[in-house]
């Protein structure tokens, strides 16, 4: 039997950060145990649900609660959900705490410098804004609120997939329980900052 504590994952910041990067390795170790999971990542739900919807702070909100209503249901339901979304401000953040206010969610900060998601720019989104061809741009002229510390941190940016990934699943996961093994080979004395 295995337990989660948590019934949702919800893992936010800037683009480029490793949001989805990390939600997909989350997924595979969930799958590895025998389990399933919903993904939510905000383009999937933008290619199809929030398709109508595009960058400005209401609509940022109005996707925000389409994601956190799903994710409730699939809480309710006894479903594991793990989103990954920008949810860039704080105000996009409470819309989501309100509807799970009775789901226990751990909140992920991707954490990632703006010079290293530039670097980064896997859809080449930074490029094309520098261009001129895109705006409103999250970590651009698009606003990012770092979250408060009662956040899990981590540090996209000086730590590998893995080793991010351990620390998630670390909370995720009742240690004490069969099945935390590649949990618990994480090495604690490794800084995680
Ligand atoms: N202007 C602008 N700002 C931010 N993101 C943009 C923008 N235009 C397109 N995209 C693409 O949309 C993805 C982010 O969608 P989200 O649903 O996560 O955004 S939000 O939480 O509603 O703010 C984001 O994905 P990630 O790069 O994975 O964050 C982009 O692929
Ligand atoms: N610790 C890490 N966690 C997540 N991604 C990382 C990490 N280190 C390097 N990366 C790389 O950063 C990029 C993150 O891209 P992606 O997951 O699409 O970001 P986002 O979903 O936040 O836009 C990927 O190329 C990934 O391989």
């Amino acid at each position: 039997m295995h337990t989660f504590n948590y019934k949702v994952v919800w893992i936010l910041g800037l683009p480029s950060a490793g949001k989805s990067t990390l939600a997909r390795s989350l997924q595979v170790r969930i799958h590895e145990i025998g389990l399933g999971c919903l993904m939510l990542d905000g383009d999937e739900l933008r290619a199809g649900l929030s398709k109508n919807l595009g960058f400005s702070a209401s609509d940022r909100e109005e996707n925000i609660r389409r994601a956190a209503e799903i994710a409730h249901l699939s809480a309710k339901s006894g479903i594991l959900s793990v989103a990954a979304f920008i949810t860039p401000q704080e105000v996009h953040r409470n819309v989501a705490q309100f509807i799970l206010k009775d789901v226990p969610v751990l909140w992920v900060w991707a954490k990632c410098s703006r010079e290293v998601c530039y670097q980064r720019d896997v859809k080449g989104l930074y490029r094309k804004h520098a261009n001129g061809h895109l705006s409103n741009l999250t970590g651009a002229d698009g606003e990012f609120e770092d979250p408060p510390s009662s956040f899990l941190q981590i540090d996209t940016e000086n730590n590998d997939i893995e080793d991010s990934t351990n620390l998630i699943w670390n909370q995720l996961f009742c240690l004490d329980k069969p099945g935390c093994e590649r949990g618990g080979t994480f090495r604690q004395d490794k800084v995680l900052r």
